[in-house]
């Protein structure tokens, strides 16, 4: 029989954890990242500024604790499953002949969490002590927002004691073999128009309805996003790269609501958007574009269900230090690197709104992105292989600033 590797046993084990919204299991989660603190040596804390929705904050002290620190963040949380879809319970961690784990979260993302956990058990064994010292967020809720997780931690004393340099977090899967890099994300603004109207007799030619008034709306909104679409089919970025989702902004129709029964005209019509503010647009420019498409229908109404106010991006040259470490890193492994702007909204964007610089990469290369699908997986030798890159990074990234 073969053993398994125990790297892959204990990430096996932290995916069996049932941490699907919307009722996460954030003691269990919480009882095994403490046992993985205390088995590794680091030191831990668990701080809670929304009941039940634990932060837990692993601490791996540094030879100089003044030096700025870095952050190793991942979220607990999980999305939903449809059950009957799954090849297996997506709650077994079942691994395939081929060696793929099947499990919800295996991509999105406790395949990091545990990873930077392994290079920090890597990196210890071998009697290794970084420069800087680093810090394991692990945070709940991401999946619905991120409110009583993150957003609430980058807020807090707690947060600025711990003097944060540099942050890295999620990414996404690549079926080629390059390691994509996010730098940056889309600002993601989900809206709710509201027209009011005429009623009346559904066989009459009603005047100013809340229908006819939305449609109006929603029409303006429908030649902007085809407008974004055509320019990521011909824009090119200044050195010949294809423009990438990030690099546009999007616009989904994603909810509309009129009407009580066939025969009676509406008195009220409500649409909800899902838009993503690309950082190529100025967000305030983009807000009075919004307001003008809706508030050019007497009366209409516009509510941010969600409003994120910042698309600052983190600089990839060379003037980012823990860039540099981390591009010649990659250089050195040969590692190739797609640089991108995530299309979706993640937990840096709490990072970089407070002007830390923030990477997202998830080491998830030769695999189908599968995050939030149904059968997400991840190859363990895919995963091992991150683990030596994440050993090599920590350590490289432990000690920026050190003299050689
Ligand atoms: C606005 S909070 C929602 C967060 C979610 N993140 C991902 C990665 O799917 C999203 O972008 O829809
Ligand atoms: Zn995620
Ligand atoms: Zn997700």
């Amino acid at each position: 029989m073969v053993t398994e590797h125990p790297a892959v046993s204990r990430f096996r084990e932290y995916l069996r954890i049932k941490t699907v919204q919307p009722n996460p299991d954030y003691d269990s989660s919480t009882a095994f990242l403490l046992r993985e603190a205390k088995e590794i040596g680091v030191s831990s804390r668990i701080l809670t500024y929304v009941p039940g929705k634990p932060i837990v904050l692993l601490t791996w002290e540094g030879r100089d604790p003044k030096l700025p620190a870095i952050l190793l963040n991942s979220h607990t949380d999980v999305v939903p499953v449809f059950e009957d879809k799954w090849i297996c319970d997506p709650f077994e961690a079942k691994k395939l002949e081929n060696g793929d784990i099947v499990a919800r979260g295996a991509q999105d993302m406790k395949c990091v969490g545990t990873s930077y956990l392994e290079a920090i058990r890597n990196l210890k064994a071998k009697g290794k002590q970084p420069l800087r010292t680093i810090h394991l967020s692990f945070v709940p809720d991401e999946e619905i927002g991120g409110v009583d997780g993150m957003a609430k931690f980058v807020k807090s004393q707690d947060f600025r004691d711990l003097n944060i340099g540099f942050a890295l977090d999620e990414g996404l899967a690549n079926p080629s073999d390059a390691l994509k890099v996010f730098y940056g994300e889309r600002a993601p603004w989900w809206i709710i128009v509201t027209t009011k109207g005429n009623t009346g007799h559904g066989s009459q030619f009603i005047q100013d309805t809340a229908v006819s008034k939305l449609n109006k709306i929603i029409n303006r909104f429908l030649e902007f996003r085809a407008s974004q679409e055509r320019q990521l089919e011909i824009s090119v970025h200044p050195d010949g790269r294809k423009y990438n989702l990030g690099d546009v902004s999007s616009v989904n129709l994603t909810i509309l609501q009129a009407g009580i029964q066939h025969n009676v005209i509406p008195l009220e019509a409500k649409a909800g958007f899902d838009i993503r503010v690309s950082p190529n647009f100025d967000l305030l420019r983009f807000k009075q574009i919004i307001e003008e498409f809706v508030y050019t229908e007497p009366g209409a109404e516009l509510e941010y269900v969600q409003y994120h106010g910042d698309n600052s991006v983190t600089t990839i040259d060379d003037s980012n230090i823990w860039w540099v470490a981390f591009r010649d890193l990659c250089q050195k492994r040969n590692i190739s690197i797609e640089t991108e702007i995530f299309p979706a909204a993640t937990d840096s964007r709490y990072i970089r709104e407070i002007g830390i610089p923030a990477l997202g990469v998830s080491y998830i290369k030769n695999t189908p992105v599968l995050l939030h699908d149904h059968n997400e997986r991840l190859n363990e030798k895919i995963y091992l292989e991150g683990l030596e890159f994440y050993t090599d990074l920590l350590g490289v990234l432990g000690d920026v600033g050190a003299t050689q």
